[in-house]
C-alpha cells in the first residue's frame, strides 16, 4: 500500500488539498476539517484504498477510519501533500452533531461477504426476543456450513483518547475473527482427556456470546485443516477485523508461513490453546505464532476463547 497514493485518494475525495484547513490523527482515524464540506464526496472516500469508513463531525469535520497502524503513514503523507501541520485541537469547538453513524466501505472477499450476510440478517432490532434467538441460530448454522460462523466486519476501534470522544462515544463496528486450525473441528470427539468434552459447536457459541458481551459488533469463527486456508483467512482479515484470536492447532509448532501472514497484517492477535501445551510433549514447546501475539492463553479448555475475546476487547479499548 503506497501511503502517498492513499493520501492523494483521500484528499481528492475531500475536495482537494485546498479544501483541508486542519488535520490530526487518533488511533485509527485521520481527522480532517474542510473549508467547504459540500466538496466532500463520501462515496469516493469510501472507495479509497485502505479506508474502512468515515464519521462526520459537526459541519466541517470528517474522520476517516483506517486499520490500526495504517493511519500514521497516511497522515504523514497527507501533511506533506497539504503542507498543513497536525493540530491536536482540530475538533475543539466543532459544534453541532455528534458523530454520525460509521459508514463502512467493504470490498469483496469471502469473509467480508459472510459478514455482510450476517450484518443484513443481524438487523434484529425489530424482531421479538424469540425471533432474534431463532435468527441467530439460523445464521450460525448457515455460516457454519461455509466453515465460517458469525459476523465479520469492518473497522478497528479507536481508543477514546480525546475529550470529545469520551463525551460522545462512537458505537463500535469492531469485529473479532477467531481462527482455528486442524482438528479443532473435532472437539468433543478428539482425545477428550486432553481437549475436554465440549464440542466445536459449544466453542463457537462461547465465542459468539463472549464477543457480544465484550462489546464487539460481531465475531467470525473460521476453521480449516489446511495451512493455506488459515493464511488466506489472516490475510483477508486485513482492513476488516480489529483483532484475531488464533489457535493454529499443530501448525502452531511448525508454520512459519502462518507467523509471516500474522506479521504481514499486523493485527492484534491472541494465541489460544485448549490444552496446556507447556505441560505436553517436547515438540509442542515451540510456538511460531507466539511472536505475533500479545498474549497466549492455554489450558483453560474452550473457556480460553472467552478470555481471549474479553482480553482482545480490553486491548482495543472497547
Ligand atoms: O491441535 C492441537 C490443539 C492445540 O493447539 C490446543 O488447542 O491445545 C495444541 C496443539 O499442540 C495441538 O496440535
Amino acid at each position: 500500500m503506497d501511503r502517498r497514493q492513499i493520501a492523494e485518494e483521500v484528499l481528492a475525495a475531500v475536495g482537494g488539498r485546498e479544501n483541508v484547513t486542519a488535520n490530526d490523527i487518533c488511533m485509527t482515524r485521520l481527522r480532517i476539517l474542510t473549508e467547504d464540506p459540500s466538496l466532500v464526496d463520501t462515496e469516493q472516500l469510501s472507495a479509497a484504498r485502505g479506508v474502512l469508513g468515515f464519521v462526520k463531525r459537526g459541519e466541517n469535520g470528517i474522520e476517516v477510519v483506517f486499520g490500526p497502524g495504517k493511519v500514521e503513514a497516511v497522515h504523514e503523507a497527507l501533511v506533506q501533500l497539504t503542507g498543513v501541520e497536525a493540530d491536536e485541537e482540530i475538533f475543539d469547538g466543532v459544534s453541532g452533531a455528534g458523530p454520525s453513524p460509521l459508514h463502512v466501505h467493504i470490498t469483496a472477499n469471502p469473509l467480508r461477504d459472510a459478514a455482510r450476510a450476517q450484518n443484513e440478517a443481524e438487523d434484529l432490532d425489530d424482531l421479538t426476543p424469540t425471533e432474534k434467538e431463532a435468527s441467530v441460530e439460523d445464521l450460525v448454522s448457515m455460516l457454519d456450513t461455509m466453515e465460517t460462523e458469525d459476523a465479520a466486519g469492518i473497522s478497528p476501534v479507536e481508543e477514546g483518547n480525546s475529550e470529545e470522544d469520551e463525551e460522545e462515544p462512537v458505537e463500535t463496528s469492531a469485529r473479532v475473527l477467531v481462527i482455528n486450525g486442524p482438528n479443532i473441528n473435532m472437539l468433543g470427539i478428539r482425545e477428550p482427556d486432553i481437549y475436554g468434552h465440549d464440542s466445536y459447536q459449544a466453542m463457537l457459541r462461547i465465542c459468539h456470546d463472549a464477543a457480544q458481551e465484550a462489546g464487539f459488533a460481531g465475531c467470525t469463527c473460521f476453521q480449516s485443516n489446511h495451512e493455506g486456508d488459515l493464511i488466506d483467512a489472516i490475510q483477508d482479515a486485513y482492513g476488516t477485523y480489529a483483532g484475531i484470536i488464533i489457535n493454529p492447532g499443530a501448525y502452531t509448532h511448525t508454520s512459519i508461513a502462518i507467523l509471516d501472514a500474522a506479521k504481514a497484517v499486523g493485527l492484534p492477535m491472541i494465541e489460544v490453546h485448549i490444552s496446556n501445551v507447556e505441560e505436553r510433549e517436547e515438540f509442542r514447546q515451540v510456538s511460531y505464532i507466539r511472536a505475533a501475539c500479545f498474549e497466549t492463553i492455554m489450558g483453560l479448555g474452550v473457556e480460553g476463547y472467552r478470555k481471549a475475546i474479553f482480553d482482545m476487547a480490553e486491548h482495543l479499548g472497547l
